[in-house]
């Protein structure tokens, strides 16, 4: 047969036996922690217990991650067998290897679960379960670059946008997008909507709708505790948030308005051309902070308004002065920004920090690489001529996706950690299973397919994706809770 069709083949069974071993892994932590592991108390048949009906919730679960284990053991084995028949990748090998001598162990440690085991026996079991998904993660991740580099197509998208350093000069280019001045009109009426417009602009309000949703997911999360959240508490929480995101936004476009005049994406906004004069903008930043401290220092607690605090400056000074014009570290390390939300609405509830708050910051953090490379892919060009050493522009598009891939790997598997720290149930593991399968599956299509378009579409399914599994949260503890 055809060598490359062989290939092709053996790539698309790594693909299905990655996303089946995630499945697998999520199951396998909802399957702890609602309590479906009692549903069934033999192996490998399963004697139900006579207070569980046939078509209990638990027992679905229950069976779901046993089918999920079966299939992932098939297509784990027939991985194995076709990649015995091409000449593989030494590393490749290797993992795949270790994933066929580990799943066998896994069995016999879910055998031991069932019939009775320990809380050290189900910490081993989720522990190999992400070791499993990760050796194939990897493996798949080097088989697709593989083929990528064998696909003449790409050399022009695999190589970085400019040259390699840390550093990233402006670039002056033909290129620049002419954009037309925006005419002030004539009428009082369009002059201020036209104003207002603008500073609205400068508040970023796309970004306000998931950061609004974490907020609430952190709140919900703290409610587990048996905490009681006010309504008046979570309303004046989710102000003083918007006040801040707002503030930190415009922060950011006043120390951006030059590198944003060079670049295509964002040539049009209101500081570029003088729709708000810099100084204005500045104050009116100033202004919403004030505000936003008001807020919640009055309404929710001084701890929540001085995290708050904390975020304006990490977003406005940390990422957008220090880290996002000089290192290609900017958007890993800038993360941090996006994740204190959920530590603001635990807080907002409780008053303190606690555990699933951070398992919640943690998801973000780790999802915030997987958010950004694939946007920053497919404005590479863009951000090298405003002068960003994003990682895809210093690093190269092949670099960027691996880390796309591994990030997503890494806040897959904080996501199932959170289920289990947090204790969701259903909603949860349903919802995650099915976007994080999703997410998973965009991220390989950009191998096979490595446009920008491709690319701008991964960037989209990660705002879904994360913005279905925090809706879940808050349906689990507000609502089905509540
Ligand atoms: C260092 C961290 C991050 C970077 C560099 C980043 C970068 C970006 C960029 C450049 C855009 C396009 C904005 C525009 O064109 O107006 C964007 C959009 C967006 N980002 Fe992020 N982001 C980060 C973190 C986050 C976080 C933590 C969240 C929320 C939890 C978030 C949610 C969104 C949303 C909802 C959009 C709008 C998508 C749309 O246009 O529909 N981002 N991000
Ligand atoms: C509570 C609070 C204040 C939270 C603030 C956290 C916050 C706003 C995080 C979002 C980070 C973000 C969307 C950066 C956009 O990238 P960019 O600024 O590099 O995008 P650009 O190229 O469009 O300017």
């Amino acid at each position: 047969m055809n060598t490359e069709l062989t290939r092709r083949r053996f790539s698309d069974l790594l693909a299905a036996t990655t996303i089946a071993a995630y499945v697998l892994v999520a199951l396998g932590t909802a399957v702890s922690t609602t309590g479906s592991a009692a549903s069934c108390t033999t192996w490998p048949g399963c004697g139900t217990d006579s207070t569980i009906g046939p078509f209990s919730g638990e027992l679905l679960l229950f069976w779901g991650h046993r089918v999920a284990a079966l299939v992932t053991g098939l297509l784990v084995t027939a991985a194995a067998l076709a990649g015995w028949q091409i000449d593989l990748d030494r590393r490749v090998g290797v993992l795949i290897g270790c994933a066929v001598v580990l799943f066998p162990v896994q069995v016999a440690l879910g055998a031991a679960l069932v019939v009775g085991g320990s809380s050290t026996v189900t910490g081993l079991h989720l522990v190999l379960a992400m070791v499993i998904f990760a050796c194939l993660l990897v493996a798949l991740v080097l088989t697709l670059e593989d083929g990528a580099r064998d696909d003449s197509r790409q050399v022009d998208s695999i190589e970085p946008a400019s040259p390699v350093s840390e550093a990233v000069e402006p670039v002056e280019t033909g290129s620049e997008r002419s954009v037309v001045e925006p005419q002030r009109p004539r009428g009082l009426v369009a002059r201020v909507r036209q104003t207002a417009g603008a500073y609205l602009t400068l508040t970023k309000p796309r970004l306000m709708w998931l950061l609004c949703l974490v907020a609430v997911a952190g709140m919900g999360l703290a409610t587990l505790t048996g905490a009681s959240l006010e309504p008046s508490t979570a309303v004046a929480t989710l102000v003083g948030g918007v006040l801040a995101i707002g503030a930190s936004g415009t922060f950011n476009h006043v120390y951006e308005r030059d590198r944003d005049r060079r670049m295509n994406r964002t040539a049009d906004r209101p500081l570029v051309h003088d729709l708000v004069p810099a100084r204005n903008a500045l104050a009116f930043g100033v202004g919403l902070t004030v505000a936003s401290g008001a807020v919640l220092v009055t309404w929710v607690n001084g701890l929540a308004a001085a995290l708050t605090l904390v975020a304006i400056a990490y977003y406005a000074a940390l990422y957008t002065i220090v880290l996002k014009p000089n290192t290609t570290w900017n958007t890993v390390l800038g993360g941090g920004a996006g994740a204190l939300p959920a530590v603001i609405g635990w807080v907002a509830v409780t008053g303190s920090v606690g555990a699933p708050a951070i398992g919640l910051a943690a998801v973000i953090f780790l999802w915030t690489p997987a958010h950004f490379y694939s946007l920053a892919i497919a404005y590479r060009e863009d951000y090298a001529r405003g002068g960003f050493p994003m990682f895809p522009v210093v690093e190269g598009v092949l670099a960027a996706r691996r880390h796309v891939a591994f990030y997503l790997g890494a806040t897959l598997l904080s996501a199932s950690v959170l289920g289990w720290l947090a204790g969701l149930g259903w909603v949860y593991a349903v919802t995650s299973i099915t976007l994080g399968a999703v997410f998973l599956r965009s991220v390989i299509r950009q191998y096979r397919r490595p446009t920008d378009d491709v690319a701008l579409r991964s960037f989209y399914v990660s705002n879904y994706y994360l913005g279905a599994i925090l809706v879940a949260i808050i349906l689990e503890t507000l609502v089905v809770a509540g």
